[in-house]
């Protein structure tokens, strides 16, 4: 359902320049779990922008189905990502002044979804991840993981195909990283959502169907499907 072909990405020029990705490929099923790791600077988070179409390649293909991602336009690319993908970020990237099922609502709002259903669709995301009671909480109002939820109920209001993941729990206790990681496995089992998640924690890792390790620019191993 992923197809990545030769993808290669280069940042600078000349002596200053660093070659994040050389030359990667590989293929993610339907359904499936990865969990992309490796040491800091090996290019985890650039494979994954490239992957999402949130950045652009020097050279290569990304295939999402039949969606050719690297010949979309910008406002294909954001049709498509908010149709299809949900995001969650170590920082959970949640807007300040909005309450958690504004927050929720957003991807909704964007697609031009009425204020009352997206507010009733945040609500039933939210109670999804177990947060129906703080609804009208705002962000700093919750804790690191109440707020990492938040972020999750956005990404998966859309119902998205993909879900991607950059280090999720990364600024979480273990207790509240293990909940987050079995909400994603929630997710991926009932909802058959694909998750791709970057992590350099190996009990994260563990949690997935697949393995993939990076390093410098390049898959150095692939495997590990979970028993
Ligand atoms: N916008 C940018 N401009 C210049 N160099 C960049 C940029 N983004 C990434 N790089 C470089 O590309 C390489 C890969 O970066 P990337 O963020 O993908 O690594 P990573 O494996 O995700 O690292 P970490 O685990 O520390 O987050 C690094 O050497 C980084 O410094």
């Amino acid at each position: 359902m992923i197809r990545i072909q030769g993808l290669t990405k280069t940042f600078g020029a000349g002596e200053a320049a660093t070659r994040a990705l050389k030359q990667v490929s590989f293929e993610i099923k339907k359904g499936e779990t990865v969990s992309v790791t490796g040491p800091s600077g090996c290019g985890k988070t650039t494979l994954l922008h490239l992957m999402a179409g949130i950045e652009q390649m020097d050279e290569g293909e990304v295939w999402i189905g039949d969606m050719p991602i690297h010949r979309l336009k910008e406002r294909e690319l954001s049709r498509f990502r908010l149709q299809k993908m949900g995001f969650v970020f170590q920082s959970y990237h949640l807007v300040p002044v909005l309450c958690a099922w504004e927050n929720a609502a957003l991807p909704l709002m964007a697609q031009g979804v009425r204020r009352k259903e997206a507010k009733e669709r945040a609500l039933e995301a939210l109670k999804r991840v177990g947060l129906a009671d703080r609804a009208n909480r705002y962000p700093s109002e919750l804790s690191g993981g109440q707020n990492q939820r938040v972020a999750i109920a956005r990404a998966i209001i859309g119902e998205p195909l993909i879900l991607w993941a950059d280090e999720p729990t990364g600024a979480l206790d273990t207790d509240t990283a293990e909940q987050v990681i079995g909400l994603l496995d929630m997710l991926n089992h009932h909802y058959g959502t694909t998750i791709v998640i970057v992590t350099h924690d190996p009990q994260i890792a563990s949690r997935t169907h697949r393995t993939i390790r990076m390093q410098n620019g390049r898959i150095v191993h692939d495997g590990g499907v979970r028993s």
